[in-house]
């Protein structure tokens, strides 16, 4: 990839410890710029040299402020959430702290502080709400908040809105003013990501990976981690004065630009992992009744274990329903070129850190984990039928 320049000069990336922001913060340490991971929580890969990283909790300013602390910080990168998929999704006080109490401390730090750039992370969620969606460009207004399916996309609508409106606002001390902007990537893949892949690779691992649902003619977005660091880059740049400012107040849908059949594309995982795609396909109304139900059973259960509900309602639609978006703005304003990949890589990383199918007697041991997945089916059906009045 043909890589922007960027000046020497220091910047601060919440969330610089998950997946994204790890790898963000890699990619500018290596052009030169001083670089400040800011989260709760440590990164799992090894900091490099250079790199300083400072634990802290965006839900309180004074942690957020000493983040600022002996630094000059010419761009914050917001990268820090809560609440995107599996049974964070089911946090709503967390996830609004989190999501919107924690961006409104940035926001006022980077006014405070006299930082003159701030770019968001935010997430093509803020316009999805399970509705179809061919080639959707930024002039899509918002939902309204009750037709957001869960709350960390209702609060990244929220977050990104005060993202967007904090453009223009003043800096302490006569400093300039704040601009900003904010890109909604589509879902992230790479090698070592942590939130989606695992999740499917560890469903294929105990045979639950037994159907698709949904037309097979519904596409989504995928977007590669470097793609999207390359994005922020050029976000950031587009914020100065030699770019005329033009991404001030902005928000821009980043993706590979390659619309594609959720399942079709981890075809290549599963099949590179030595499993069998599935050929059953299932209807997406059924599986939305299934993934009530285990939303249900993790508000009932989840107390006692809080463990991973298989699907959200969110998840359903995520992967269910055609939602894709153009890439002329965020080509012609930041001047975004997406970069092809595949998912070979991910499947060497997979190889590597001892997944793929290796053992005959895999069926037996997840003998119990199928009794579980035909029986919430089974349920699902029911309850579907019964909605649709239909009498059983
Ligand atoms: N992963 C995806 O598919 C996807 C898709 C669209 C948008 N996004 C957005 O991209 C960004 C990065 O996603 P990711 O997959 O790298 O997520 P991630 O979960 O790997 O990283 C998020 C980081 O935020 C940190 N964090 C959470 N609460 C915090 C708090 N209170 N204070 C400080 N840090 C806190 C976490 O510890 C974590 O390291 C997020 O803003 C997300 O909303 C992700």
């Amino acid at each position: 990839m043909d890589s922007p320049r960027f000046p020497k000069e220091t910047v601060l990336i919440t969330g610089g410890s998950g997946y994204f922001g790890f790898r963000l913060g890699c990619a500018l340490h290596q052009k030169g710029v001083h670089v400040i991971l800011f989260d709760i929580c440590s990164p799992a890969q090894a900091i490099p040299e250079g790199i300083k990283f400072v634990q802290g909790d965006i839900r309180r300013f004074c942690e957020v402020e000493a983040a600022f602390q002996d630094a000059e910080v010419a761009c914050v990168f917001h990268v820090a959430s809560y609440g995107m998929s599996g049974r964070e999704q089911l946090k709503p006080k967390l996830i609004k702290e989190v999501n919107v109490d924690g961006t409104d401390n940035i926001i006022r730090a980077c006014q405070q502080r006299g930082v003159p750039r701030l770019v968001y992370t935010s997430t093509f969620n803020v316009i999805f709400g399970g509705q179809v969606i061919k080639n959707g460009d930024e002039s899509l207004p918002y939902l309204p908040l009750h037709l957001y399916p869960d709350h960390y996309s209702r609060t990244k609508m929220i977050a990104e809105k005060n993202v967007l409106e904090a453009n223009g606002s003043a800096l302490e001390q006569g400093k300039g003013i704040l601009r900003t902007c904010a890109l909604r990537p589509a879902g992230i893949y790479g090698p070592g990501e942590q939130r989606h892949f695992p999740r499917i690779v560890s469903y294929l691992e105990k045979g639950l990976f037994k159907f698709v649902y949904g037309d097979p003619e519904s596409l989504v977005e995928f977007i590669h981690v470097d793609n999207l660091v390359h994005a922020h880059i050029l976000a950031a740049l587009a914020l100065k004065a030699d770019k005329g400012y033009v991404a001030s107040g902005q928000p821009y849908f980043v993706s590979d630009g390659k619309p594609v059949n959720n399942f079709e594309f981890f075809r290549p995982l599963v099949e590179g992992l030595g499993y069998t795609f599935p050929s059953i396909r299932l209807p997406l109304a059924l599986i939305f009744y299934f993934a009530i139900l285990t939303e249900l059973t993790h508000f009932i259960l989840g107390r006692l274990y809080n463990f991973q509900p298989f699907l959200t309602r969110t998840e359903v639609y995520k992967t269910g329903v055609t939602h894709y978006f153009s890439l002329e703005k965020a080509k012609k304003e930041l001047g975004y070129e997406a970069q092809p990949y595949d998912l070979q890589e991910m499947v060497e990383w997979f190889r590597a850190h001892g997944h793929g199918k290796n053992s005959e007697h895999e069926g037996l041991r997840y003998l119990l984990w199928d009794g579980l997945l035909v029986l919430l089916l089974v349920m699902s059906l029911l309850t579907w039928l019964s909605s649709a009045g239909l009498s059983v």
